[in-house]
């Protein structure tokens, strides 16, 4: 569905987008996930005909975006980071709208409206003027607009960015939902790590213009970090001689507490706990603590994704948005 070779976009001396190799399979639902700037904004530009490349190529729908623009732009949806939807009209009517806008019949754009309308559980708000929607009720609206012609392919730029946590929350269950239904073709960017790793089974870690991870979020967390088994003692020496008591498993005393870095956390646990009752020294305390995406972001640059305005699923999202 997508495919790109040595994809890049200078602006001037910014290298935004530097060398990007991608291929994305029809039916895939995937996020470009990376900090600010990192240049994933540039190259859904890129691939949505909104800018062209300064060098390497793209194809998309099997059309090239420099030289087949209005084949791409036939077969695709965009939602870029504003809201499109004027705000004077009624949702209803502006989907109507745009699907005339695409060729549609009135006819064909007033059941494909009230279809997406239906989907994306707008049915309460789709006749009131769109200025009187809340945040995440027009960033649904934004998702109808770019679904009326049901494109093949639909890019979402920070679907979720400026929204509170119970309408990002909303708002994804309806992308899942629409991809099954629709059998459509997602990729969307994110800085929100809870949002790539609970939706997309692929996830493309973008920095500095370039790809440095791309695999299932459960892989890189499992090839990039590992878990972590956190086994207390009653003494700091207990913790000393637990360490020696379990050895090739790498284990380094930290006061009463041993950090036991492991591929498949749990599964190690009950050997662990095992080994340590043999030799006498059993552990007051257990947790295992899994990876996140942001863990393998510091693993794989030695920065983590929440520095540098990158947002993080902790912090209200209202204060993490980067004008
Ligand atoms: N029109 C432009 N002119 C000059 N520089 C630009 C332009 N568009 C983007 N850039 C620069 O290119 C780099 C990549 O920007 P881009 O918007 O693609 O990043 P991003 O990963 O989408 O970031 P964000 O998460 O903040 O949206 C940044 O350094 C940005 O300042």
């Amino acid at each position: 569905m997508i495919e790109t070779r040595g994809l890049t976009k200078h602006f001037k001396d910014v290298r935004a987008v530097d060398g990007i190799d991608l291929t994305v399979a029809r039916g895939e639902l995937v996020a470009l996930l990376g900090p600010n700037g990192a240049g994933k904004s540039t190259t859904l530009r890129m691939l949505t005909t909104l800018i062209p490349p300064t060098s390497g190529t793209a194809t998309v729908a099997g059309f090239d975006v420099v030289r087949r623009q209005r084949e791409v732009r036939q077969r695709i949806g965009y939602i870029g980071q504003g809201n499109g939807a004027g705000h004077s009209q009624r949702g209803r009517d502006e989907l109507i709208s745009q699907g005339r806008a695409y060729g549609m019949g009135v006819r064909q754009a007033r059941v494909r409206a009230a279809e997406l309308i239906d989907s994306l559980g707008l049915g309460e708000v789709a006749d009131r003027k769109v200025a009187t929607l809340s945040g995440g009720q027009r960033r649904r609206l934004d998702i109808a607009m770019g679904l009326i012609h049901a494109p093949e392919l639909l890019f979402l730029d920070e679907p979720s960015t400026g929204l509170d946590p119970q309408n990002r929350a909303n708002l994804q269950e309806h992308i899942v939902r629409l991809r099954a239904e629709h059998d459509t073709t997602i990729v969307l960017t994110t800085h929100y790590l809870d949002e790539a790793d609970s939706m997309a089974e692929r996830v493309i870690v973008v920095d500095h213009g370039r790809v440095i991870a791309d695999d299932s979020p459960a892989r890189l967390k499992a090839e990039h970090v590992g878990d972590t088994v956190l086994l207390g003692f009653d003494s700091e020496q207990e913790t000393t001689a637990a360490a020696t008591a379990l050895p090739g498993r790498a284990a380094q005393p930290y006061g009463k507490e041993l950090r036991i870095r492991t591929q498949g956390g749990p599964r190690q646990v009950p050997g662990m706990l095992e080994d340590l009752r043999s030799a006498g020294l059993p552990a007051a305390s257990v947790e295992v603590i899994r990876p996140t995406l942001d863990d393998v972001f510091l693993t794989l640059t030695g920065r983590s994704l929440r520095e540098g305005g990158a947002n993080s699923d902790r912090q209200p999202a209202t204060e993490l948005v980067e004008v």
